[in-house]
């Protein structure tokens, strides 16, 4: 499993952006679908390409289209879903796979409340997108979903990470690539992660 965190300047400047305090929903929406487009630019720059010719506007011409596997997005409820436009503005043809987790706020266990998958699973690599990889419970769960649905094929985009949490998964999954905005520090006592951006599906849904 390889991890890469995108440390383009344009990254770092809007996870400093997230990261204020007090952001309005409407801006966190914003900055979470800018950075998931950036990392979505990054999580796809090793896909295969074959040549095609064109009719171009003098005459046939050689381009290149993507071939191999096509791309399934699959957000984690609910905070995901503050990714997914950004993906879908560079991949405006991927279907849509849903898994509803949710963190238990005292165990940390995810409890999973739904699970709706494009057909055809098994022929498309999946793009997990959720804001926080904190404890890793949540990926490691979405991850057991779509291998147990016949998925083999597994990439995660996710705005801040924590060394634990990337580990777990590491060690669990060792097939799945991670693309994250930033790896952050540490997790506190109540497994939120610092310095982090707080609770990511409070500020896209405006709940807090
Ligand atoms: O790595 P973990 O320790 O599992 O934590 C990360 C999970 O917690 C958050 O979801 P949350 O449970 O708050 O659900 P929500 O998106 O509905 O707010 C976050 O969006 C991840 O899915
Ligand atoms: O820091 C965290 C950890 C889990 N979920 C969040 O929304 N934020
Ligand atoms: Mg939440």
């Amino acid at each position: 499993m390889a991890v890469f965190e995108v440390n383009h300047p344009l990254v770092k400047h809007k996870l400093g952006l997230i990261r204020q305090h007090d952001i309005s929903t409407k801006d966190f929406r914003e900055l979470a679908s800018e950075i998931a487009r950036l990392l979505t630019y990054e999580a796809t720059k090793d896909l295969e390409t074959e040549p095609e010719t064109i009719t171009g506007w003098n005459g046939p011409v050689k381009v290149e289209r993507i071939k191999g596997k096509k791309i399934t997005v699959v957000p984690i409820l609910r905070a995901g879903l503050g990714m997914m436009d950004g993906v879908l503005d560079l991949i405006p043809s991927a279907r849509v796979s849903v898994v509803g987790l949710y963190r238990n706020e005292e165990t940390l266990e995810p409890v999973a409340y739904y699970e709706k998958f494009t057909s055809n699973i098994n022929d498309r690599t999946a793009l997990i997108l959720d804001p926080m990889l904190a404890t890793g419970g949540s990926l490691v769960a979405c991850i057991n979903m779509l291998k147990k649905a016949g998925c083999t094929s597994i990439r995660g985009l996710f705005l801040v990470a924590v060394p634990e949490g990337i580990e777990r998964v590491q060690k669990e999954h060792p097939d799945v690539d991670i693309y994250v905005a930033s790896i952050d520090e540490k997790l506190n006592e109540n497994g939120y992660i610092l310095p982090g951006l707080g609770d990511a599906g409070d500020k896209i849904f405006g709940t807090k």
